[in-house]
C-alpha cells in the first residue's frame, strides 16, 4: 500500500535523527521537507521566532492547537523547564498516530500530552480533564478558519490570564484574516507581526503574537 507523506516524514526522522536527541530530530524534518517533500511545519526560519517566544515566555502550561507531525510539538517542548507541560490537539488519528512516534523518537513524551480530537470540542474541558486553570501560550496552527472562534472560546472558559500569549502561524499565508482583523482591533490585546516566510519557501509568511490584557 502507498505510504502517506506523515509516514514518509516519520521515516526520515527514524532514519536521520537520534533517539532522545530533539534538535536532530527538528533537523530531520526540515531536511526532509526541504529536499525531499514540502510540509505545513512551521519550518526552520518561522521556528526560530516560536524558539523565541517560548524562551521568553518559558511557560509552564502551553496549548497547541494542530498537532499535524508534532514538528512544532518537539520544538516547543524541547524548550520547556522541568514539570512544564505542553497540551496539544489534533482530530485526525492518522496525523496523531504519526505524531506519537515523532514525539517519542525525540524522548519528550513526558512533557507533552497529545489529546485526539477537535479544538471545539476540548477548549471547553481543559480545566476538569488536565488541571489547567491557564495557559501561557497558545500556538494556533490548524485550521486558518478555526483561529478566531477557538480564541474567543478560550476567553470564554477563563484560559487566558493577564499576560497569556497568543502566537499565530500562516496569519499572512494561507492567511487568517477574520482573526487578525479581531485580535489587532481589540483593546483586550498587544498584537505584533513577525515577518518571514511561508516554511522552506521565499513566499512571505509571518507569525502574530498577541498578549492577553486580561
Ligand atoms: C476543527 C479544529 C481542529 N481541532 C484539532 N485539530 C485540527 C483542527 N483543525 C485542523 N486540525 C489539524 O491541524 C492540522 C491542520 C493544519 C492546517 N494548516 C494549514 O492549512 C497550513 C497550510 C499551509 C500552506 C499550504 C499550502 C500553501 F500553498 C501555502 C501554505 C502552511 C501552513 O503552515 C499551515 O499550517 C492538521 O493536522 C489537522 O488535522
Ligand atoms: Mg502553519
Amino acid at each position: 500500500t502507498q505510504s502517506t507523506r506523515p509516514q514518509r516524514l516519520l521515516n526520515a526522522v527514524q532514519k536521520n535523527a537520534t533517539r532522545g536527541d530533539p534538535r536532530s530530530v527538528v533537523k530531520a524534518i526540515d531536511d526532509f521537507c526541504r529536499h525531499k517533500e514540502w510540509a505545513m511545519n512551521v519550518g526552520d526560519e518561522k521556528g526560530c521566532i516560536l524558539d523565541s517566544v517560548v524562551s521568553e515566555i518559558n511557560p509552564a502550561a502551553v496549548l497547541e492547537l494542530g498537532t499535524y507531525c508534532g514538528y512544532s510539538t518537539v520544538r516547543i517542548a524541547r524548550l520547556l523547564p522541568p514539570h512544564a507541560k505542553l497540551i496539544t490537539l489534533e482530530f485526525n488519528p492518522d496525523f496523531a498516530a504519526i505524531a506519537r512516534q515523532v514525539i517519542a523518537w525525540a524522548g519528550l513524551e513526558e512533557k507533552v500530552q497529545l489529546v485526539e480530537g477537535a479544538s471545539g470540542d476540548w477548549i471547553p474541558k481543559m480545566k476538569e480533564q488536565f488541571g489547567i486553570t491557564t495557559f501561557d501560550l497558545v500556538f494556533l496552527d490548524h485550521w486558518k478558519d478555526r483561529y478566531l472562534p477557538d480564541t474567543k472560546l478560550m476567553e470564554e472558559c477563563g484560559l487566558l490570564r493577564k499576560g497569556s500569549v497568543l502566537l499565530a502561524d500562516n496569519v499572512i499565508c494561507p492567511g487568517t484574516p477574520d482573526y487578525l482583523e479581531y485580535i489587532r482591533s481589540s483593546p483586550r490585546y498587544e498584537s505584533r507581526y513577525f515577518k518571514s516566510h511561508l516554511e522552506y519557501t521565499k513566499v512571505e509568511d509571518g507569525l502574530e503574537k498577541s498578549v492577553f490584557k486580561g
